[in-house]
């Protein structure tokens, strides 16, 4: 058997990614077995989030199942020379030529397509960190006293990372603004914004036109409502105006709306060539936002605009490709020694969210560094508020969620109306570190569907049913991973699905809607976004590569109020020892050299290709 084909049958490769190396081998009949099995690994690991495959950290691609063994891949001297010599393979020099499908840099194999779009983001980035930026010298006199109004923790910690962000986003065309859960990453945005319009009055400018973003409709809503929020304790306090005030935004709309659908086309009408009518475009959880969206979004802010992206580095990325948001950080961090990001970073590392009945803050930390036993120790003795360890097998889970799980979904049956029964969706979710398999979400949906309407066959589409869209469907507008319930109207008995969209609460009849599955069980991939005010975390019992620290960072901190684990203690040690790794050539493109990456010179970055 070939290698190709045996990728295939250990499931190492999807039938897509065999299918697109036999296209290349129906081109050229010659194409060798290496260069083919290449091929479908670089797709597929795209399809695993990777935008490039080091080929030397290809076995770690390979799936894990304990008895189904890949074959094994060929030397590395021999497969790069077999590479080097295809006719589908450019070398970045010779990338220019559109039949090489392919392009190797040093080890790493890159789908051409997702090898661009890395160098069309870097572009587009530096043209926006090229023009030029205000000078900070027409602020100083003003600003200080401003900033310490404002964040009044400068007045005790002159490093305040608030206020450093605040300066920062005065000065630089693009800013990552990155933390954890509460850190204030929303409170300083409102608060920066403030500064943003008091500088241009203070030059005489019109205010600049601010554009609010975020993946998905849920956290554009989010980020909307925590602004008006903010400003308005603001304008309470006296200390902004009601012009300042009316003069940012309270509503955020999709990534996607912002730039403007077009139906069945994945370009969007804002582009370069018509960039959004906006002096400052910021777009929150941009954790989520994968490399081909990020691309267009950066292509499409005007030159002369700023762009500020927040969000949680240290999420599980975007379910498609490229960990962008994390990559960018990289580069950022490293700047200027190994790179030159047009831009800068601020981190908040404090949270500020008070939660009398949650105290998750040292657990997440603990994962996040990986100090298994400081994280096993405090759930063992229940030291975290608000978290709960069932060291439980799943054998006894089904009837954990009869009695805890499933009330809280009776509840949304019960409801006065559709958007009630949203609004209590929002208090409980089940979350599994799988989609397949007997702790995953397909598994767990079908047992709390059957819990609740045993009439139904697996699907939730009856009254107080939580259906999630898979599939982005611009017609509808509705979005992989919005997620609506069903709606049983008691004057004429036909049941709708309820979805809180851009354009308001919207319903859908059943049978008109995109590809869909219930929601009751959602993996912590798709929960990413959302919070709930009570969360149970369900991991496998046997140990996966899925499960990562970023997994369980993202899961537990998903919850408001309390989490319960139920996870064996082997699993969590394992889990919390793994990074959910994704390869990148993103940070390469500022022109740096990465630790580990064996470049030998650090050329000039050189926009445009
Ligand atoms: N410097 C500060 N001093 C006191 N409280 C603060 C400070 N910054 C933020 N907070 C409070 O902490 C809470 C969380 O802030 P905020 O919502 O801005 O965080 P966030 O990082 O945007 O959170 P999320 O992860 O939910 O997006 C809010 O109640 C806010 O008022």
């Amino acid at each position: 058997m070939t290698l190709l084909d045996a990728l295939l049958r250990s499931a190492a490769v999807r039938a897509v990614d065999h299918a697109f190396a036999l296209a290349l081998r129906r081109i050229d009949p010659a194409t060798p077995d290496a260069v083919l099995a290449a091929a479908a690994l670089a797709a597929a690991a795209v399809a695993q989030g990777h935008s490039v495959l080091p080929l030397a950290c290809a076995h770690l691609l390979l799936p894990d199942a304990p008895n189904d063994t890949p074959p094994p891949l060929p030397p590395l001297a021999e497969w790069l020379d077999a590479l080097r010599a295809s006719r589908f393979v450019a070398s970045s020099a010779d990338a220019a030529s559109e039949t090489r499908v392919l392009v190797l840099e040093d080890d790493r194999l890159a789908l051409r397509r997702y090898w661009r779009y890395e160098r069309r983001l870097a572009a587009a980035l530096c043209m926006l960190g090229d023009a030029a930026a205000p000078s900070p010298a027409d602020h100083t006199a003003w600003l200080e006293p401003r900033l310490a109004q404002l964040f009044p923790l400068l007045r005790s910690d002159p490093g305040d990372a608030q206020a450093i962000a605040a300066r920062a986003a005065l000065v630089h065309r693009v800013l990552l603004l990155t933390g954890g859960p509460g850190t204030g990453k929303t409170t300083t945005v409102a608060r920066l914004l403030v500064l943003a319009v008091e500088a241009a009055a203070r030059r005489g400018e019109p205010a600049p036109r601010i554009l609010l973003a975020a993946p998905t409709g849920k956290a554009a809503a989010r980020l909307g409502e925590s602004l008006r929020t903010t400003l308005d304790a603001l304008l309470d306090d006296g200390l902004i105006d009601a012009a300042t005030s009316a003069a940012i935004p309270s509503a955020a709309s999709t990534v996607h709306r912002l730039l403007g659908t077009i139906p069945n086309r994945s370009v969007f009408r804002h582009d370069a060539a018509q960039p959004l009518a906006a002096d400052l475009v910021v777009v929150d959880e941009a954790s989520m936002v994968d490399l081909p969206l990020m691309t267009k979004l950066v292509e499409a802010v005007s030159r002369h605009a700023r762009l500020m992206l927040i969000g949680d580095p240290d999420q599980l990325p975007s379910v498609e490709t490229g960990n962008v948001l994390s990559a960018l950080c990289d580069a950022a961090d490293r700047t200027p020694e190994f790179a030159a990001f047009p831009g800068r970073r601020v981190h908040l590392h404090r949270s500020h969210r008070q939660a009398a009945q949650l105290d998750l803050a040292p657990l997440a930390a603990a994962i996040r560094e990986g100090e298994a036993d400081v994280a096993l120790d405090g759930l063992a003795a229940a030291r975290y508020r608000g978290v709960e360890w069932q060291q439980s097998t799943l054998r006894a889970l089904p009837a954990w969620l009869r009695q805890h799980a499933v009330p809280h979904y009776r509840a949304l049956q019960l409801a006065a109306d559709p958007q009630q029964a949203l609004d209590l969706a929002r208090r409980y979710r089940v979350l599994t570190a799988l989609r397949a398999g007997p702790s995953g979400s397909l598994a767990l949906n079908a047992q709390l569907v059957a819990m609740l309407d045993p009439s139904r066959r697996g699907d939730a589409l009856f009254h107080g049913g939580l259906a999630m869209v898979v599939q982005n469907s611009y017609r509808h507008g509705l979005f992989n991973g919005d997620i609506g319930v069903g709606w049983r109207d008691a004057h004429d008995d036909r049941l709708h699905v309820w979805f809180d969209t851009d354009t308001g609460l919207r319903p859908f009849a059943p049978t008109a809607l995109p590809a869909h599955e219930p929601a009751f069980a959602l993996t912590v991939h798709k929960s990413q976004g959302s919070e709930f005010d009570r969360v149970l975390l369900v991991l496998p019992e046997h140990d996966t590569r899925a499960v990562s620290r970023e997994l369980l960072y993202t899961g537990l901190t998903r919850t408001r109020e309390h989490v319960t684990v139920w996870a064996g203690e082997d699993i969590l040690r394992a889990g919390i020892a793994r990074r959910a790794q994704r390869y990148s050539g993103l940070a390469r493109c500022f022109g740096g050299i990465l630790p580990g990456l064996q470049e030998s010179t650090a050329g000039a970055f050189a926009p445009p290709w």
